[in-house]
């Protein structure tokens, strides 16, 4: 698709040379006021000032007066595969049980799980692609998607092959990643260590013999998975070429983060609770914080101290965590608002914690988050808004007009 986009009120996030933004550097998001952008094959083909402006190319040209263009949001950590919902334990939770509370009671992880085991290959995709269409159409541009609601082979082999598929489907780039060691599964209740060999021995040369992932997590936390646990599946993931991405300090720091930055994790995740020692262990590292503050929101946690991980000199990512349990919400413009509002984090902060950084979390940088010629053109073109701040300001509300992948519109085809 070949496109002209000019009279932009302002092109945000433009960038020439690619680059993970860290502490201080994350104030400043660069932009051209009165802007033209061109797209050709697809990609981003040049940019500039309206004084140069090529108006006179025969090709489709859209008017974005007093309308601002950014780059797609990137959603580098999400569950976005999943079987049903839990309302039910939403409503448990409302009067009074609390989110270990309900897992404890066999609900939680292990419900979605007897659900999803219960769902047909066909019948997961129909209700994922629901759900990442509806991504698409709020923004999302590049998504991250985990199995580890699956707990046996066929059904953890079963989400990824529907990960895939959405990947063959759709124009946007999906990342995958194995999550076996999300919870012990029923059948071996009381012999994690089992299960863990389950994972190692079993699951994973199969997930890494079909291709199904480039990526491996555990839920590293107090009742699900220990640090030796998350030492030996970062090691065994290694060994297949898959890099570790872990959910760690959610509820409690268990030391977690310095065995990430230990197994050269790409990123650690969730980070609600966060130690002094934990910070100095990321400033040794090229591992990226992930924050995810819609989780905060669902189930009143802390929100992630971004203050203290910027004041660190540290990058910072925002991503959604979409899943059934603690997110069920994939919407990253909130995710953006939410930064801000209870974060303390700036709009400049939060968009290049949402797209470039974000592109960096599922090592994307290359082909999204940025403004940059070559990129893919996935695009959000809002509606007119006074400025970008509005866009977290005007929090729960929408203002995208379209949202382009790969040069095509999605929301008005
Ligand atoms: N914390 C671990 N996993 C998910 C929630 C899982 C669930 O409750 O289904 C998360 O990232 O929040
Ligand atoms: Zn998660």
């Amino acid at each position: 698709m070949n496109l002209l986009f000019y009279n932009i009120q302002s092109l945000l996030q433009v960038r020439s040379e690619n680059k993970l933004l860290k502490g201080s550097e994350m104030k400043v998001l660069p932009c051209i006021e009165n802007a033209w952008l061109l797209v050709e094959n697809g990609k981003i083909a040049d940019f500039g000032e309206m004084s140069s402006c090529p108006l006179h190319l025969k090709l489709k040209k859209v008017d974005a007066k007093g309308k601002i263009i950014l780059p797609t949001w990137i959603d580098s950590h999400t569950h976005l595969i999943y079987a049903g919902n839990r309302e039910n334990e939403f409503v448990d939770r409302i009067n009074g049980l609390s989110y270990e509370e309900i897992a404890k009671r066999g609900g939680g992880i292990l419900n979605s799980a007897k659900k999803l085991q219960e769902t047909t290959e066909e019948e997961l995709f129909k209700q994922s692609e629901k759900r990442l269409q509806e991504v698409i159409k709020m923004g999302t541009g590049a998504i991250e998607i985990k199995s580890g609601y699956g707990l046996t082979i066929e059904a953890e082999l079963k989400m990824l092959k529907v990960a895939k598929k959405l990947g063959n489907k759709y124009k946007l780039p999906i990342k995958k990643t194995f999550l076996g060691a999300h919870a012990v599964p029923l059948a071996y209740k009381g012999d994690k260590s089992a299960y863990i060999q389950h994972i190692i021995n079993d699951m994973l040369p199969k997930v890494a013999e079909q291709n199904l992932a480039e990526y491996i997590d555990i839920f590293c936390e107090q009742g699900y998975f220990d640090l030796n646990d998350t030492e030996l599946i970062m090691q065994a993931g290694k060994k297949y070429g898959l890099k570790s991405k872990i959910h760690v300090n959610q509820f409690n720091s268990i030391g977690g983060i310095e065995k990430a930055v230990q197994n050269q994790a790409l990123s650690v995740d969730h980070l609600e609770v966060l130690t002094e020692k934990d910070l100095k262990d990321l400033q040794k590292s090229n591992t990226i914080p992930v924050a995810l503050p819609s989780c905060s929101l669902f189930l009143s946690i802390p929100y992630t101290p971004a203050r203290k991980i910027l004041e660190a000199q540290l990058p910072l990512v925002l991503a959604t965590d979409y899943n059934p349990g603690s997110t069920p919400n994939g919407n990253m413009n909130l995710i953006v608002s939410l930064a801000c509002i209870k974060m303390n984090m700036t709009p400049e902060e939060a968009i290049n914690a949402a797209t470039i950084n974000a592109a960096y979390a599922i090592e994307l940088e290359h082909k999204v988050g940025s403004i940059t010629k070559g990129k893919l053109a996935n695009l959000i073109l809002t509606q007119e808004i006074p400025s970008y701040s509005f866009l977290p300001y005007s929090f729960g509300n929408n203002h995208i007009e379209e949202v382009y992948i790969q040069g095509e519109p999605q929301i008005n085809p």
